[in-house]
């Protein structure tokens, strides 16, 4: 049986908004998420801007509580936790190497900074650890000594990526890892967090807006819609069946080259929702080619299928037998 390092179950995140206290109003960010990640698997987690995917990765880097739900990272509830461990269980690396490095400290400081916080072993073996990690990562030796403003972007996001696993992680969370970088630097991060989850036997969550960094890393995918995940299932499903019309939409919509974090035009009928004014029954359905003008306006659509989970009362690419299986219970 594979184990599930992370688990999540139900995970909501309310926000109050707006003025005063007496007109304070409830943004829900996160509603009700379901999400098991099993040991060594990369999950993709994409949608538009405004779905909730950085409020997902604050709750798991302990930035943020989740206002209902559990979060359990190796079985336990992550609040069980202290601080210390929490950082060393759940690691990120973020998008822009050049605001996440302290310009102050050398690539060695930099990199070994988790172990010193936590005090494990002596100065010596830091260091010894330092240079292993910085060659498991690619970074020449002598870059030890160098501050991150004499770094290129690639060599700064090796940096980040040599910190977050130096205290060996159980999750790495990489958010949007490739998207502040040139082009031509972008396949070599991306080859190198591939190689790293192969050899270490790594859990990623990647979060990204172009569905070739999701496509080329994850092993599976998970789609979010204002708040919650629409449809979540094997890489290799997701980008030839998906059911949800709005995976579909992202799949279609093709990416500029230089994107940075911005997703292309859907081209669908309406805009993103306000997550304070949700629209009724199927969150999707303004803008959904498939809205029935029905059963989508009133019914929130249960989340459906086994191992490939969809919540759409019409799913696209469904097989005759997943429509037998589905048949019974319309
Ligand atoms: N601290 C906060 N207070 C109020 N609303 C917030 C807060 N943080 C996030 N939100 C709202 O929660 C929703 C989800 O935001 P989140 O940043 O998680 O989306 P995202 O998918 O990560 O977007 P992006 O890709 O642009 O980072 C948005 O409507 C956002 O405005």
């Amino acid at each position: 049986m594979t184990e599930d390092v992370l688990s999540m179950r139900g995970v909501t995140r309310d926000y109050a908004v707006g003025g005063s206290f007496r007109k304070k109003r409830t943004l829900r960010a996160l509603r009700g998420i379901d999400l098991a990640v099993a040991r060594g698997r990369t999950l993709g987690l994409v949608g538009e801007s405004g779905c909730g995917k950085s409020t997902l990765a604050k709750i798991l880097l302990g930035v943020e509580n989740p206002s209902a739900g559990t979060v359990l990272v190796g079985g336990k509830p992550i609040e069980t936790y202290d601080r210390l461990e929490r950082a060393r269980l759940i690691q990120p690396v973020f998008q822009d190497p050049y605001s996440s490095l302290n310009p102050r400290m050398t690539v060695e400081r930099i990199i070994g900074a988790p172990l010193k916080v936590r005090g494990e072993g002596n100065a010596a073996s830091q260091r010894a650890r330092v240079q292993e990690i910085a060659g498991e990562v690619g970074l020449p030796h002598h870059l030890v000594e160098a501050y991150p403003s004499q770094l290129s972007g690639g060599q700064r996001q090796r940096v980040a990526i040599a910190r977050a696993l130096i205290g060996k992680p159980e999750i790495l969370i990489c958010d949007e890892p490739t998207s502040a970088l040139d082009v031509s630097v972008q396949s070599q991060i991306l080859n190198l967090l591939h190689r790293l989850k192969r050899e270490l036997n790594l859990t990623m969550i990647l979060i990204s807006h172009n569905l070739a960094v999701v496509n080329h890393l994850a092993d599976e995918v998970a789609v979010m819609y204002l708040g919650q995940i629409v449809e979540h299932g094997a890489s290799e499903a997701i980008f030839e069946r998906a059911h949800h019309p709005y995976s579909n939409a992202l799949l279609k919509a093709v990416l500029p080259p230089r994107a940075g974090s911005r997703l292309p035009e859907l081209g669908l009928q309406a805009d993103f929702p306000s997550p304070l004014n949700p629209p009724s029954g199927c969150a999707f359905h303004p803008r959904c080619p498939k809205n029935d003008g029905t059963l989508c306006v009133r019914v929130d659509p249960p989340a459906a299928g086994g191992s490939h989970v969809y919540r759409c009362h019409h799913p696209d690419h469904m097989s005759d037998a997943d429509m037998r299986v589905l048949e019974p219970s319309r």
